[in-house]
């Protein structure tokens, strides 16, 4: 019997991934993650709208978060994504996961992908110092990459390494997800 004619985008081949979209402050997360969210339409949580006021106005004042500041917040990441995984849509959502320790937490029994943005330091600063309308000051980005581990290779990761801007950047990671199979259930 001849198929129907029915025409799929090339997006819906992608298999439901559940991404946190890493790096330090001003690596472009929330710009790529909603950008990937809107174009397979997955659900996105910003991980920055989950901190506790305190930790953001820490952030305000200067001083940099500790294990302590991000524990409560990395708990209410992990369980968005604990119910994203649970719905099977497949979901993005941004946090810095700086240390190794944290990402175990986010992802703990999860089928979670780390897409780790590094553009060089130089340029993550130079997009800090030019963004207007957020929190997090410029001179906290020393201390976010004194805290950070880049994740390795025994850890589900997809690195980034791309310079390109924000729309060729999109097309790229879409590009790689395609190429890249979900995680099995842990
Ligand atoms: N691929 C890109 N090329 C050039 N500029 C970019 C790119 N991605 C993001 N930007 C710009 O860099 C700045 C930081 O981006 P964004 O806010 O997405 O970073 P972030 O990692 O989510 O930061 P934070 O952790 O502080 O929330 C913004 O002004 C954004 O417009
Ligand atoms: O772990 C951290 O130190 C924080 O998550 C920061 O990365 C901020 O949330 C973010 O960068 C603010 O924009």
């Amino acid at each position: 019997m001849q198929k129907e004619n029915v025409s799929y985008s090339q997006e819906v081949e992608i298999a439901p991934h559940y991404l946190v979209v890493m790096g330090v402050s001003g690596t472009g997360k929330t710009t790529l993650a909603k950008g990937l969210a809107e174009r397979l339409n997955w659900p996105f949580q910003e991980g920055d709208a989950l901190h506790p006021l305190a930790n953001v106005e820490k952030m305000k004042a200067g001083q940099p978060l500790n294990d302590e500041d991000r524990a409560p917040w990395l708990k209410l990441c992990h369980d968005w994504l604990a119910k994203e995984v649970t719905l099977g849509r497949g979901a993005v959502l941004t946090c810095s996961a700086l240390k190794r320790k944290y990402r175990d937490v986010l992802a703990q029994g999860l089928p979670v992908q780390f897409l780790y943005l590094s553009p060089e330091p130089e340029i993550v600063k130079d997009r800090l110092v030019n963004r207007v309308g957020h929190y997090m000051p410029p001179s906290l980005l020393p201390s976010q990459y004194a805290t950070l581990e880049e994740p390795t290779d025994d850890e589900p990761v997809i690195k980034v390494t791309s310079l390109l801007g924000p729309a060729e950047l999109l097309d790229n990671v879409v590009g790689l997800l395609k190429t890249v199979p979900a995680p099995e259930e842990s």
